[in-house]
């Protein structure tokens, strides 16, 4: 039986703040960024991170501009402990970065934390208590005066050790599973806290507000911070701080509308990982800012490095999908994409505006590390635009547009068969076989030279040998130039009635060795027209190639009609039918 949500969960109570202020703000600048990775998001791995990958991983944090990392529970393991040691002693933390540790309010976690620190500059000693309704009374068996009682208690002697050590202590308390707590209470709690810590504007003590477990949609989020804010008291000795979880998959929204709330400090981590659905992905909200025009103060242009170092460290894959990070984020396959996305490059590059604007593309893939190969990938989905993008971008073919017609629907033809995706050089192996490449049977040109014919004006002769399976055919033809006198030759060699309807060149480079294009659109009689493609040094040549090569592609079509073999030219047929037709039809 189905369950019924109705009577087996309560809806999330709305926060009572009808003059709230945060939907007419906006993020112009970074909040303060703490590094949770080596702590919320290792204690959630199924094989949690030793000394090695925590150092590789406190290296890139490092390296990426962090100045606050939390860098482990060193009450709670050995292996945190020795890690807060390695950092200190071998002096790997830099003076603008301050190491943070986490510790229950408890008594000998709280000495064995300050046992962690010592010979550290300058250290965040977080301590934390839970106090949602939910935990008081199924963990804690706890009334408020009791919750408060840890917090204060822990609060009390972590301030009485931090006088007593060299560490420079900022102190930080998170009222555990906030979003589960009555809004009055987490304020009496955190000034409970602040009573005994006595921060001051210059000396701020760090009140951090987790959502523990995201419980309600973001907007209540936002109102909670807000909330929070406005009643707590000495608000400009806090540096206010959000830790958000992504149980409803909602931990980047809610954050962003927490900064508008108000809040000054985001703890999360690289790519989301964390307890559960993980930790607010730290990546994603700065790239977001990025976007937006601000300079979020973290590096990740190279973001496949951090997509490997994070994958080795944690030992989870980042999703192909995840923003910004993900292997296909930046890919387009569907065909009506990137067309768009081959025009908007092309404008782009015309324009001489910095300013990004690709259709389909939110960023400029390079600013985080990302090459334009991968961004238009080939498969059933694909079109014209695509495809010739391709053969553009890495054969500087420049496709007329019926032929990217005509050899897209020879692509689509393989990629439905496959149902796979063609790579760039496969799609290059099928346009060489297509047009470029000799096969069996087909027409090859050894030789030829044209002169003019003395006997009439703007004539020339033509005389030229083919080769059919390696035996030469001597070919003579007349015409008003060499392409002209060449068509003729071969209309009698081949016996079909050819004209050549459509032609276009273009060369490949420059110098005396540069190779040239040639498109030729040729109709034969009894077939659509078709296209032949050549290439050589020589224009001439390359012309007289690309006319072999449509006709060569008709006779294959002729020998497959009888044979009734061949797949691919006779879906050339087809395609090239489906070609004329869609060119007819604009
Ligand atoms: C939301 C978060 O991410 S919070 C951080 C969570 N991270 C971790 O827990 C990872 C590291 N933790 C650990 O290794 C262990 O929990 C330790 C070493 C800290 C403590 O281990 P244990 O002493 O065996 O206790 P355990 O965690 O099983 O149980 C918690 C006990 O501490 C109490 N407790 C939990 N939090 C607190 C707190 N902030 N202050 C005081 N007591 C607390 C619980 O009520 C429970 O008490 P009980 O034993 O009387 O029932
Ligand atoms: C320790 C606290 C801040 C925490 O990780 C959480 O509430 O999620
Ligand atoms: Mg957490």
């Amino acid at each position: 039986m189905r369950v019924d949500p109705a009577t087996k969960y309560t809806p999330f109570p709305p926060v009572d703040l009808p003059d709230r202020r945060w939907p007419s703000a906006t993020i112009t600048r970074p909040p303060i960024w703490a590094s949770v990775d080596l702590r919320d998001g290792n204690q959630a791995l199924v094989e949690p991170m030793g000394i090695e990958r925590k150092a590789r991983m406190y290296n890139a944090l490092v390296a990426m501009g962090f100045k606050e990392i939390e860098v482990g529970f060193p009450a709670a393991s050995q292996t945190d402990f020795d890690f807060a040691r390695y950092l200190i002693e071998h002096d790997m933390v830099p003076d603008d970065v301050t190491l943070q540790v986490l510790v229950q309010a408890r008594e000998p976690l709280i000495r064995r934390t300050f046992e962690a620190l010592k010979g550290c500059k300058r250290a965040i000693v977080h301590v934390y208590n839970s106090t949602s309704e939910l935990q008081r009374r199924v963990v804690f068996g706890m009334d408020r005066a009791g919750i408060i009682d840890i917090a204060r208690q822990g609060a009390q002697l972590i301030h009485t050790l931090a006088d007593e050590t060299d560490t420079e202590i900022v102190y930080q308390y998170s009222p555990e599973s906030f979003t589960g707590t009555e809004l009055d209470f987490a304020v009496d709690i955190c000034e409970a806290v602040m009573d005994v810590y006595q921060p001051t504007p210059d000396k701020r003590l760090i009140l951090n507000l987790p959502s523990t477990v995201e419980m309600a949609t973001p907007n209540v989020y936002a109102d909670q911070i807000e909330w929070f804010c406005r009643h707590v008291k000495n608000r400009d000795s806090l540096i206010i701080s959000v830790h958000p979880h992504n149980d409803r998959g909602t931990g980047v929204a809610a954050t962003e509308l927490a900064l508008m709330a108000g809040a000054d400090r985001v703890e999360g981590t690289l790519f989301g990982n964390g307890e559960r659905t993980g930790n607010v992905d730290i990546v994603t909200l700065a790239m977001n800012m990025f976007t937006q025009g601000v300079d979020p103060g973290l590096d990740c242009s190279n973001m496949p490095e951090l997509v490997t170092m994070s994958e080795y460290c944690t030992r989870l894959p980042v999703h192909p999908r995840h923003p910004y990070a993900g292997e296909l984020v930046f890919t387009a396959f569907s065909g009506s994409h990137q067309d768009a996305i081959n025009k908007g490059l092309r404008a782009l590059r015309q324009s001489n505006s910095g300013v990004w604007e690709v259709p389909y593309l939110p960023i400029d893939p390079t600013d985080v590390g990302r090459t334009y190969e991968a961004v238009i990938r080939i498969n059933s989905q694909s079109g014209k635009g695509g495809v010739a993008h391709i053969l553009e971008r890495d054969h500087a073919l420049q496709m007329p547009r019926p032929l990217q017609v005509e050899f897209s629907g020879v692509v689509q033809h393989i990629t439905d068969e496959s149902e796979g995706e063609v790579t760039a050089k496969q799609l290059w192996d099928i346009f060489q076989q297509e047009y470029l490449v000799q096969h069996p049977g087909d027409l090859g040109l050894k030789e030829y030279r044209t002169v003019p014919d003395t006997h009439a004006t703007d004539v020339r002769l033509l005389d030229a040998v083919l080769t059919v399976n390696d035996e030469d055919r001597p070919i003579h033809g007349r015409g008003n130039g060499p392409v002209d006198a060449f068509v003729d030759a071969l209309r009698t060699e081949t016996g079909m009635d050819l004209t050549l309807v459509n032609y276009s060149e273009h060369a490949l480079g420059v110098g005396a060795n540069a190779q040239a294009y040639a498109y030729v659109e040729m109709k034969a009689e009894g077939h659509a027209p078709m296209y032949g493609v050549g290439r050589h040094s020589n224009i001439v040549q390359a012309s007289l190639n690309a006319i072999l090569s449509a006709v060569n592609r008709v006779r294959r079509l002729n020998a497959a009609g009888q044979s009734g073999g061949a797949r691919s030219t006779q879906k050339t047929k087809e395609d090239a039918q489906a070609a004329r037709a869609e060119v007819a039809a604009q």
